[in-house]
This record gives structure tokens, C-alpha cells and sequence, in this order.
């Protein structure tokens, strides 16, 4: 059973960590660290799909959820990373509800859907030790959409609504960039369009999901209902807790570059 999908199903908050350094090693020292989930990012990390394997192995005995964000919403990466064992997915840069109906029937074998069948090869069957892996297969997958630009949080609604689509995950970062606020995911604007977007999905009775380091803005935004929650990242940990543990031994040269912003993300 995928308990994170029946989790957010039901409303109940998850909270999860961000996986960018690309490491088996570091992500089963995440998955033993008490979140709900680990995004694994094959978007904007230098993942492969043979190193997304190797993370989803190294956090296999560990009671989190692995998500892995694909590089785009292309259906042979889907049946790839599925095959692989990948259960809940998460695809960027979904503007519109067609192209979520279509990246649905990518997860779905025939008839509902186009999946390409590979079990007996694929680590997503155990290589056919999963009884019933075929027909029980749509049921353990969880498909998260991703929405960060202009286009598709004015159809944040209808994305939502799509049948298969398990969560709606809001990207600050980029929707901050589509609204001509690079690299301000806090300005009130984009704030706004957040807000606004939480309680578009929550009114189609769908969870909502996000990334914000800010510990207020993470806690105002599940008490607006998001329930699947990224609160940092294993790079900042890594980058921020260096730099300062360095500057607590180091003279002015570990000083940071000056105007060096708070991540927010
Ligand atoms: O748009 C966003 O915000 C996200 O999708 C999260 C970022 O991609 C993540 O890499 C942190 O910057």
C-alpha cells in the first residue's frame, strides 16, 4: 500500500525533505531522519535513472515516502522511472488540464491508460514476485503535478479535478520567475497567487503540496490546508551548515559574499 498517497488522501500532513546532492549514501541518511517523504530530483539535480535506482534502493528500509521528480512530463520517462520502482511521481511544469489527463494514462497500463508493459524485467514488480503487479499497479501509484507558471495557476482548478491526479505540488520558485519576481518567492504577489492557488486545489478536494525552507511560510501554508510539505533541502543543509560552522573557526575570510539571501527557495 502507498501510505503517503493514502495519507494525503485523507488529509493527513506529510513532511518531507528535498534529495538534490544526487547520493544513495546521503539519501538513506535522510530517509532514517523521522520525514514522512524525500523528494528525489531528477529535475534540477544531477540525477540519473540509474541513480534515482540507487536512492530508492538506500531508502527502500526506511519508513518514508520516496518521490521522484522527473525531468519533465514525458511518458517514456514515466514507464522508465515506474519500472524502476518509482511509486509517487511528481512532474513539473503542468499548465493545463489535457496535458494531466495525459500524463495519467502514461502511468496507466492498457486499457486505461498507454504504460508500456515491462514487469517481468522491472524492478516496479520485483521482477514479477509481486503478485498481481499489473492489475494492483495503478492503485500504489501516486501522480503529483507540479504548477509554477502563470497558465497553469489559472487552471490550477481544472488540473486539480483531472481523475488519477493524486496532488497538486505549487512551485514557488518558478511561479516567482513567471510573474516577473526571479528569485523572490516571498514578494506579496506571488504570496498571493500561493494562497490562492492552496485554496483552489483544497476546493476541488485535492492535496496540495510545496516547498518553502521558511518555517513560518511552511506552517501558514498547511494551516491553509497544503498537506504534503518540503521544509528544506539536503544541499542547503550541507551549504549553509558548512559556511557557518567554517565562520565559527575561520577569520573575515569565510565571510559570505555580501547580500547573500536567506534561502526561501
Ligand atoms: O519552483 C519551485 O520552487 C520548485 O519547483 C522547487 C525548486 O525547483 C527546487 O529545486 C528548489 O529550488
Amino acid at each position: 500500500m502507498n501510505s503517503f498517497k493514502q495519507a494525503i488522501g485523507q488529509g493527513r500532513t506529510q513532511i518531507g525533505l528535498w534529495q538534490a546532492l544526487a547520493s544513495p549514501y546521503t539519501c538513506e541518511i535522510c530517509a532514517g531522519a523521522g520525514f514522512d517523504w524525500l523528494l528525489i530530483d531528477a529535475e534540477h539535480a544531477p540525477n540519473t535513472i540509474p541513480l534515482v535506482l540507487a536512492q530508492l534502493q538506500a531508502s527502500s528500509s526506511y519508513p518514508v515516502e520516496p518521490v521522484v521528480r522527473l525531468p519533465t512530463g514525458d511518458s517514456v520517462l514515466v514507464k522508465q522511472y515506474l519500472d524502476i520502482g518509482a511509486r509517487t511521481l511528481l512532474i513539473p511544469m503542468v499548465d493545463s488540464a489535457e496535458q494531466a489527463a495525459s500524463l495519467v494514462r502514461a502511468t496507466r497500463y492498457p486499457p486505461d491508460g498507454f504504460r508500456g508493459v515491462g514487469s517481468a524485467i522491472g524492478r516496479a514488480s520485483r521482477w514479477n514476485r509481486t503478485p498481481q503487479y499489473l492489475a494492483r499497479a495503478a492503485e500504489e501509484i501516486c501522480l503529483l503535478v507540479q504548477v509554477e507558471t502563470c497558465q497553469g495557476m489559472d487552471a490550477i482548478g481544472e488540473i486539480a479535478q483531472v481523475p488519477g491526479v493524486d496532488g497538486v505540488f505549487i512551485g514557488p520558485s518558478d511561479l516567482a520567475a513567471a510573474m516577473g519576481h526571479l528569485g523572490d518567492a516571498t514578494h506579496p504577489e506571488v504570496q498571493a497567487a500561493i494562497e490562492h492557488g492552496i485554496a483552489e486545489v483544497r476546493g476541488k478536494g485535492k492535496p496540495v503540496g510545496m516547498l518553502i525552507a521558511d518555517e513560518t511560510l511552511a506552517r501558514r501554508y498547511l494551516e491553509l490546508g497544503a498537506s504534503f510539505v518540503a521544509v528544506g533541502t539536503d544541499v542547503t543543509i550541507l551549504a549553509r551548515g558548512a559556511e557557518a560552522l567554517a565562520q565559527r573557526f575561520a577569520g573575515a575570510s569565510a565571510q559570505l559574499p555580501a547580500g547573500a539571501k536567506k534561502d526561501v527557495y
